[in-house]
């Protein structure tokens, strides 16, 4: 049996899902970060449980032939990315797997294809930044967490980064250390500045910061923007938002816009996207036009089709469904989602769409319940998947197709296991895209026919 401390030699066979490798000793599983299938490595044991433990690279006897050098400086201490470290060919067959594994283990699906996965970009790919701000001896800093906990790692250049995020990120992290306005220190509860969050539309160049602070009168917050405005004379926006909160959400409820129009915009194959602080929205464009694109495909649409969009964020499925269908429903709980889904539909005169706000959970219950048809529904929950009452509500309702996008294969698994109970529905394909290169995660999207 393995204890805390030890030192073991061990082989890596697999990754998670959470991008770890795995090997075994003697039957008891070791997961051990930043190792990739093949590695041979000495490990040091830093935690047991009674079938598995964690353990810490101490040296690396054998390099697997899918090992390379990764790009990042920190990638080390980050917990940001996890497999930079394994070729990108190879973590596409990573990802792979994750979701067959999943589909089988946990669906009980044998036979089922799943596709080679979909990549597009895999450098500096992401629209979205969220870096917590901190001190680090004496300095003001911001960055990622690492890997399970809150200890800043000091970021300037993500790679995984839009460049424009990079060089906000930057600016405004010098602007707040020159004028010595603190950051907030979770411990306590003192200081001002918790995250920065900065968002690029990659198409129009546009670019938001939003300053997450804990009180909206800060002392020298009219310092602040004159040096970024000085700093960052393209910035298209800057948001102040308040959380004073204890808590590890980052955004709070309150917006308060400084300059611009307080959203950007993006754009993808025509359709205009207005995109405000608290909306989500993919943070991968070329990635999300693949995603988007098969699950239009999945849900072989002709154009007599009613759809139903469930968990429509700011109604970017929707109104791709509704060029090709008779009339789009969106529904999404966030409120200021909803109103980007709806100005979003007017941007682009899209006329077939209409959304509403509320638990999807909800609301289908209630759509079943009155004996509303739709021939196609769509879901792309959170990583927690759907709620059951959800699933039992589409069987009720029978839509002839239902696609599933998910950016977690585990709940997947589970909810189409669900849905397929008593032959309901038929999983058709499964497609793994790779929206988040360099990290364990993969976006999956399914076609499932009655
Ligand atoms: C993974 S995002 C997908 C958004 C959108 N389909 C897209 O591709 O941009 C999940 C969305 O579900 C929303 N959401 C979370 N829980 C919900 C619920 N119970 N009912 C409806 N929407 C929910 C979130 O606010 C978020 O916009």
């Amino acid at each position: 049996m393995l204890k805390k401390d030890d030192i073991v030699e061990i082989k890596i066979e697999d990754v998670t899902h959470e991008g770890e490798g795995v090997g075994k000793i003697d039957g008891f599983a070791l997961f051990v970060p930043k190792t990739v299938t093949g590695d041979v490595v000495k490990a040091k044991v830093i935690s047991t449980k009674k079938a598995y433990g964690r353990a810490l690279i101490e040296e690396i006897i054998t390099p697997s032939p899918h090992r390379v050098e990764p790009k990042c400086s920190v990638y080390d201490d980050c917990g940001g990315c996890n497999l930079q470290h394994a070729s990108y060919e190879h973590q596409m067959q990573i990802k792979r797997k994750i979701v067959s594994d999943a589909i089988k283990r946990i669906g009980g699906f044998e036979d089922v294809p799943v596709h080679e996965t979909l990549s597009a970009d895999s450098e500096n790919y992401r629209n979205k930044m969220q870096a917590p701000v901190g001190i680090i001896e004496g300095k003001t800093v911001a960055g990622f967490y690492k890997p399970r906990s809150h200890d800043i790692v000091e970021t300037e250049s993500c790679t995984i980064q839009h460049s424009h995020n990079n060089h906000i990120l930057n600016n405004i992290v010098k602007a707040v250390r020159e004028l010595e306005i603190p950051p907030y220190e979770e411990k306590t509860g003192k200081g001002t500045i918790r995250h920065i969050m900065t968002r690029v539309g990659v198409a129009t160049n546009q670019t938001m910061a939003v300053i997450v602070v804990t009180d909206k009168t800060f002392h020298k917050k009219g310092d602040l923007v004159t040096k970024i405005r000085k700093l960052l004379p393209k910035l298209t926006t800057l948001v102040i938002n308040v959380n004073n909160k204890k808590t590890n959400v980052i955004l709070g409820e309150e917006s308060q816009v400084v300059f611009g129009p307080g959203y950007i915009e993006e754009i993808s194959q025509d359709i205009t996207f207005k995109i405000s602080p608290l909306s989500f929205f993919q943070v991968n464009p070329k990635g999300m036009e693949l995603l988007y694109n098969k699950a239009v495909e999945y849900a072989s649409l002709t154009g007599e089709e009613n759809v139903i969009d469930a968990y429509c964020g700011l109604g970017s499925i929707s109104l791709f469904m509704a060029k090709k269908a008779r009339e789009v429903i969106g529904i999404e709980v966030v409120p200021q989602a909803v109103a980007d889904a709806n100005e979003n539909a007017k941007i682009n005169k899209i006329e077939n769409v209409k959304f509403i706000e509320g638990k999807a959970e909800e609301i289908m219950v209630d759509l079943a319940e009155k004996g509303e048809y739709n021939d196609v529904v769509v879901l792309d929950p959170p990583r927690k998947g759907c709620e059951e009452s959800l699933l039992v509500a589409i069987k009720r309702m029978a839509p002839e197709k239902v696609v599933y996008v998910s950016c977690n294969p585990s709940t997947l698994a589970r909810d189409l296991k669900i849905l397929c109970q008593n032959e309901d529905y038929k999983l058709e394909e499964v497609q793994p895209v790779d929206m988040f290169p360099h990290t364990g995660h993969v976006e999956v999207v399914c076609k499932l026919s009655r």
